[in-house]
């Protein structure tokens, strides 16, 4: 834990209808962090990460960006990057035309266009700038949507299942900011099916199940926990399944 936060969630109960998605959920990300959200399909990964991004209103609890509400306060957009489970783009438009439309809302002068033109390079995104969004595959539209939340430099990302779709190279690629992000005192919140992945990137790992975060731990200490099982993942996946850690968090 940490005094200063990037991002505190704090007893953040979402729900759709009558229907409680999200159940009494917290947890704080802090500078120089890679938090990893985990859990099987439907547990509230993505309806917690739409709360903390302001696109949902708790029912009950609280989600802080740098002290500031996302879902009152628009300002603090400008401090995080939010990539969604399946990208929000306007299908008839190109992703430079995305891409001028981001800068311009977000006030982003020439400074800021070297950074672009390296992301684009980076994932080999050049051939596709000038196609519209409907043309693209699945992880045309992720490296797309990446581009689009990283470059304005915001202090933290928010990614829901980034590496979604991603080749080999543009997978590296993105494992290589996530870890600038990281090491650069920022904060990186992201949710994962890849347990290798949670593995190698994350520093403290979420586990959700049913709606509550159910194990809550450093990476090393799962690891060193674990000591003596040969695969990570494959223990971890046993305990989502048996949600044999409830006691951990409550
Ligand atoms: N708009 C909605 N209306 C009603 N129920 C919803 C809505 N969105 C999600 N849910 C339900 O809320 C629960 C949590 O869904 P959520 O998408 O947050 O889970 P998830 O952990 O991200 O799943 P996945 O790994 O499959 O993406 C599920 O039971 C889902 O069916």
């Amino acid at each position: 834990m940490c005094d200063d936060p990037l991002l505190r969630v704090s007893n953040l109960v979402v729900k759709y209808g009558l229907f409680t998605a999200v159940n009494r959920v917290s947890f704080q990300l802090c500078p120089g962090e890679v938090y990893c959200l985990l859990g099987p399909n439907g547990a509230g990964k993505t309806s917690t990460i739409r709360a903390i991004a302001g696109l949902v209103k708790p029912a009950e609890g609280f989600v802080e960006i740098l002290g500031r509400n996302p879902f009152t306060d628009s300002n603090v957009k400008n401090d995080f990057g939010y990539v969604a489970e399946d990208p929000i783009l306007i299908e008839s438009l190109t992703v430079r035309e995305h891409i001028e439309f981001v800068a311009a809302v977000r006030g982003l002068g020439k400074e800021f266009e070297e950074w672009v033109n390296r992301l684009v390079k980076a994932f080999e995104f050049s051939p596709h700038l000038d196609k519209p969004v409907y043309t693209l595959s699945r992880g045309n539209r992720q490296k797309a949507s990446l581009i689009l939340a990283l470059m304005h430099k915001p202090r933290i990302l928010i990614l829901d299942e980034p590496f979604t779709g991603l080749d080999f190279e543009s997978s590296s690629v993105l494992k290589r900011i996530i870890e600038n992000w990281r090491s650069n005192s920022q904060g990186v919140l992201m949710s994962t099916h890849i347990l290798e992945i949670a593995e190698k990137i994350c520093n403290r790992i979420g586990v959700i199940v049913d709606g509550r975060l159910i194990f809550e731990d450093t990476t090393e200490n799962v690891k060193t926990r674990l000591k003596g099982e040969e695969v990570f993942s494959k223990l971890l996946n046993e305990l989502i399944k048996n949600s044999v850690l409830h006691d951990r968090v409550e």
